[in-house]
């Protein structure tokens, strides 16, 4: 089993994921909390009370556990297409596989990742969603104190399982999505650049960018729902599972609720994933 892959991804990752996380905090903000009235305003009040800092909480743990799961992602795609294909990384340029083995080999990718992420990005959202300043003195201290210490609270309140909540709507977001990704991707790199060629940097950059974005405008809806459902576990229960939260929210919000942070995922996808893609293709590239 080629190994190169997961480490491209594993690197690619980390460089998308410090790029992209103040995007990040402020989509996971706008999602779970109603005290802000759009990007610029949230933007604006965690500057001003949390100070730059702010944007990037909770950001040392998704490096460290994030960017591995990018690792799984571009590895066990690269690894289906290979047992779907018969064909390595490198003949595939000469004999591309077909757009439904792309998507089938994102969708497996997709699972898998969704698996290994759920803890980390459940973790990830419940320090990005604590509100307290760091650097204002008197504030009062924040439930966690960090990702471990998070971790531990989790499972002591509410159980091993507490750990995996939300990971259903993490499963579902990421399936499709990531089909859809390495399609976008593909596509686009195919039909600008000539047959039998190595895409150009540039190529790679907008394939890799509109990837991000067409995978965010389709994860969005499930997006949101697992946000909510990752931050249900804290005091009182707000829903009974996925399909309750989906409906309650629609009831309470409306339609509009399902794109909400739609407009800080695009933004955000764009430069993340034309970075992840670029060096990618860039550390396999230099490997051999
Ligand atoms: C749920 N979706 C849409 C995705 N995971 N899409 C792939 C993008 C991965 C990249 N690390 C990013 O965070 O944008």
């Amino acid at each position: 089993m080629p190994v190169e892959e997961f480490m491209a991804g594993w690197i690619s990752g980390a460089l998308g994921l410090v790029l992209g996380h103040p995007f990040d905090t402020v989509k996971v903000r706008l999602q779970t909390q109603t005290s802000y009235r759009g990007i610029m305003d949230c933007m604006v009040k965690i500057y001003r009370h949390e100070s730059l800092l702010g944007f990037f909480k909770g950001m040392s743990f998704p490096l460290a556990s994030v960017a591995v799961v990018n690792s799984v992602l571009f590895g066990v795609y690269s690894n289906t297409l290979l047992a779907l294909t018969a064909t390595s990384r490198q003949e595939r340029r000469a004999q591309p596989p077909s757009y439904t083995h792309v998507f089938i080999a994102g969708c497996t990718g997709g699972v898998l990742q969704s698996y290994c992420l759920a803890p980390f990005d459940l973790i990830k959202v419940r320090l990005q969603n604590q509100t307290e300043s760091r650097v204002q003195p008197g504030s009062p201290r924040p439930r966690y104190q960090g990702p471990v210490h998070c971790a531990a609270t989790i499972f002591r309140e509410e159980g091993p399982r507490g750990l995996f909540r939300g990971s259903w709507a993490l499963m579902l977001r990421d399936t499709p999505t990531l089909g859809i990704y390495f399609v976008t991707y593909e596509r686009l790199c195919r039909q600008y650049t000539p047959d039998g060629q190595t895409p150009s940097s540039a190529t790679v950059l907008v394939a890799g960018g509109f990837a991000g974005i067409a995978s965010w405008v389709t994860a969005t809806p499930l997006d949101v729902i697992k946000s909510r459902m990752q931050m249900d576990g804290l005091g009182r229960r707000a829903y009974q599972g996925l399909l309750d939260c989906m409906v309650s929210s629609f009831r309470q919000e409306g339609l509009g609720v399902f794109f909400r942070g739609l407009t800080i995922n695009s933004a955000r996808a764009f430069p993340v994933n034309a970075v992840t893609f670029l060096s990618y293709e860039y550390f396999l590239h230099s490997w051999g």
